[in-house]
C-alpha cells in the first residue's frame, strides 16, 4: 500500500501543484487518477515514482516512509504521455531493455516480449527504429516497455492519450485484463470520464491540486460529493436545476423559480440542508432521468432545445429551462429541432440535491 499524507507541492515561489492531499493507492488495485489539465495528476505521478519532492506531507510505502529512497531504489515502472525510447534500438530492443537489465534469459526475455507487443499491437514493429514510427506508435511502445517487466507499481500517465477511438478502446480493455492477470497495482492518470469510469477499480478526481472524491466509479457517478464531481464523472455531465425548498407534510418539495415542482424527498432524507437564505440549492439529474413528455402531461417543465447532439443510438438535447440548461436523452429515431419547445418529466424521487455545489442527498435509487 502506497500512502500520500497531506502531501503539499508549490514549483517556484507561487504555483501549487497539489495541496495537502491525502490518498492510499491499495495493492493490486487500478487505481485511476482523473481530472483536468494542469490539475496536477503528473505531479502525483512523479511524487510515487520519487522524480519530484513533495514541498512538504509524506509519501509512505506500507507505513513506513521513502521520502528518501530514491527513485531508482522504488521499483515503480512508469510510462509517460511523452514517450521517452531509446532511439538507438529497434522496438523489440526497446521492449527488452528492461528484462535484460534484470538479467532475465533469452526465452523469457522473447517470450514476453511477443506476449506484450501481441498485446498492444506493435508485433511488426519490432524490428523498426522509433524515429519511423507514428505518435501513436511510439506511445504504444513506451506503454510496452513500462509493463513488461514485473514491478511493485506501474504508473501510467496518460498512457492511450495520443492512440484514435478504437484502439484506445481496444488497449484499455487489454490493459485492464493484464492488470487483473498480473495482480499489478496500477496507477493510471486521464483526462477521460469515460476512461476512468470503465478501468478504475477506484477513481481519484483531481481538480486544482485537490481530491474532490475518490471512491469506485459506481460511487462517483451515483453518489457525487460535489457539484464538480457530478458534472465531471459521466458523459454528458449530471445537470442542475435551480429550486427553492418548502415543507409539504413530511416531505420537502422543490420548485423551480417559476413555481413548478421538480423533486420531493422524505424530509429526514434531506436533514443536511441548511436554512440559510441566499444559499443555492439545486437539483442534479442526468440526461436518461428525465423524459421527453406531451405537452399535455402533467408535472412537466417546458424548455427550448438549443442543442441536439445524435450519438447514433440516442439523442442528447440541450433544453434551456430558465437560466439553467439542461440535457435530456430521448431515442434516435426521434427528431426534434433547435428552437422548438419540449416538457420535460422528472422523476419526483431520484434525483441529487445539492446547496451551494456540495451534495446533500441522493434520494432513491442512490441513496
Ligand atoms: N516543473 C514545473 N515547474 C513549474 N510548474 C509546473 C511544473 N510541473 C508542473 N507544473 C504546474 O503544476 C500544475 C500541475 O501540473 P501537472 O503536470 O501535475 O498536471 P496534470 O494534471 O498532469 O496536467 P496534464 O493533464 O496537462 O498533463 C500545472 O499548473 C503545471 O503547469
Amino acid at each position: 500500500m502506497y500512502e500520500l499524507k497531506a502531501v503539499h507541492k508549490r514549483y517556484g515561489l507561487a504555483k501549487v501543484a497539489l495541496r495537502k492531499i491525502d490518498l492510499t493507492v491499495r495493492d493490486r488495485e487500478f487505481l485511476v487518477i482523473y481530472g483536468p489539465a494542469g490539475a496536477g495528476k503528473s505531479t502525483i505521478l512523479n511524487i510515487l515514482a520519487g522524480i519530484t519532492r513533495p514541498t512538504s506531507g509524506d509519501v509512505r510505502r506500507d507505513g513506513v516512509s521513502i521520502l528518501r529512497v530514491p527513485p531508482e531504489r522504488r521499483d515503480a515502472a512508469m510510462a509517460f504521455e511523452n514517450y521517452a525510447l531509446y532511439s538507438h534500438l529497434s522496438v523489440g530492443e526497446n521492449l527488452a531493455f528492461p528484462l535484460r537489465a534484470r538479467g532475465l534469459g533469452a526465452a523469457e526475455i522473447a517470450s514476453r516480449v511477443a506476449r506484450i507487443s501481441g498485446i498492444l499491437g506493435i508485433g511488426h514493429l519490432l524490428d523498426r527504429r522509433p524515429g519511423l514510427l507514428s505518435g501513436g506508435q511510439r506511445q504504444r511502445v513506451a506503454l510496452g516497455r513500462a509493463i513488461i517487466r514485473p514491478a511493485d507499481i506501474y504508473l501510467l500517465d496518460e498512457p492511450v492519450g495520443h492512440l484514435d477511438a478504437k484502439l484506445r478502446h481496444k488497449i484499455r480493455a487489454e490493459l485492464k485484463a493484464l492488470a487483473d492477470d498480473l495482480s499489478a497495482t496500477v496507477v493510471f492518470t486521464t483526462t477521460s470520464s469515460r476512461e476512468a469510469l470503465a478501468l478504475g477499480d477506484r477513481v481519484a478526481v483531481l481538480n486544482e491540486g485537490r481530491i474532490e472524491q475518490a471512491g469506485t466509479p459506481e460511487e462517483l457517478y451515483h453518489r457525487p460529493a460535489n457539484a464538480f464531481v457530478a458534472s465531471f464523472v459521466g458523459d454528458p455531465p449530471m445537470s442542475f436545476l435551480s429550486v427553492a425548498p418548502r415543507r409539504e407534510g413530511d416531505r420537502i418539495a422543490f420548485a423551480t423559480p417559476g413555481g413548478m415542482p421538480v423533486a420531493a424527498l422524505p424530509a429526514r432524507a434531506v436533514e443536511s440542508l441548511r436554512d440559510e437564505p441566499g444559499s443555492r440549492i439545486q437539483i442534479g439529474f442526468r440526461s436518461n432521468e428525465v423524459r421527453l413528455a406531451g405537452p399535455d402531461d402533467p408535472g412537466t417543465l417546458r424548455g427550448r432545445v438549443d442543442v441536439v447532439e445524435n450519438l447514433g443510438y440516442v439523442k442528447i438535447a440541450l433544453v434551456g429551462i430558465g437560466e439553467d440548461q439542461v440535457s435530456v436523452s430521448f431515442p434516435a429515431s426521434r427528431h426534434l429541432s433547435v428552437g422548438e419547445t419540449v416538457a420535460i418529466a422528472f422523476p419526483r424521487d431520484a434525483v441529487h440535491l445539492f446547496q451551494n455545489a456540495r451534495a446533500i442527498a441522493h434520494a432513491a435509487p442512490y441513496a
